[in-house]
């Protein structure tokens, strides 16, 4: 399978953000997305996964096997700088949420849910509110959900803002780990993100099109 965009450009409001972006990701790679604050990391990657529209271009799944997906936006997992749980109800309970709302694919299945937090290290906190984890253990239990359903890409935005040097360590493994099974990933980060070599995009932003405007 490949994620392949061909001549992307999107606006937030009335304001071009990005334009003319293309890339190609196989199975087993990674694109890591760069550029300055404000550049339009975060809405390519929306963008990416049909949580906002596109002003032009095209985004579609290639290959032979694209595992019974037939869209982008359902072959993917999303990891925003939200954690996407809810406060009240526990670590378990949101995980299980997760988990049956996605569903297992055609692809591949899931991690339990125990397995999925041992993983990311948090085995013993399960039983605790979503709330009351401190706000490195909270991203950490994002990324558990990446687990707990089989989808082919991941979309990562900062994935890991918050994290301490080995939670970092361990989410290099967790990608990599994906990434071995034949899964890709599209991650914007300011922060090395331990995956060693991998392609990057570098965004100009609306202040490089302004610029390229007037020359
Ligand atoms: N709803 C909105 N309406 C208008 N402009 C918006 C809206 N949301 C975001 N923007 C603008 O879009 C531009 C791109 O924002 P985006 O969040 O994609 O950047 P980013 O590269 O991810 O930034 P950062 O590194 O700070 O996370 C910014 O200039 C931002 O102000």
């Amino acid at each position: 399978m490949r994620l392949v965009a061909e001549g992307l450009s999107a606006k937030r409001g009335e304001d071009l953000i990005f334009r003319d972006v293309s890339f190609d990701i196989g199975a087993g790679e990674a694109l890591v997305v760069k550029g300055p604050n404000g550049s339009g990391k975060s809405t390519l990657l929306r963008v990416v996964a049909d949580l906002l529209p596109r002003e032009s271009g095209k985004i579609r799944l290639a290959g032979g096997e694209t595992q019974g997906f037939d869209s982008v936006a359902g072959a993917c997992h999303y990891l925003g700088h939200r954690n996407a749980m809810k406060r009240e109800l526990t670590v378990e309970e949101n995980l299980r949420f997760w988990k049956a709302f996605f569903g297992d694919s055609r692809g591949g299945t899931g991690v339990a849910i125990d397995e999925a937090a041992d993983a990311v290290g948090l085995g013993g906190i399960l039983h605790l509110p979503f709330g009351y984890l401190s706000a490195g253990q909270q991203r950490r239990m994002a990324m558990a959900k990446l687990l707990v359903a089989w989808r082919p890409v991941w979309i990562l935005d900062e994935p890991t803002a918050a994290l301490d040097a080995s939670a970092e360590a361990m989410f290099a493994g967790l990608v990599k780990a994906h990434l071995s099974r034949g899964g890709l990933a599209l991650a914007a980060t300011h922060q090395p993100l331990g995956l060693g070599a991998v392609s990057e995009l570098q965004m100009g932003g609306f202040a490089a099109i302004f610029a390229e405007a007037w020359v």
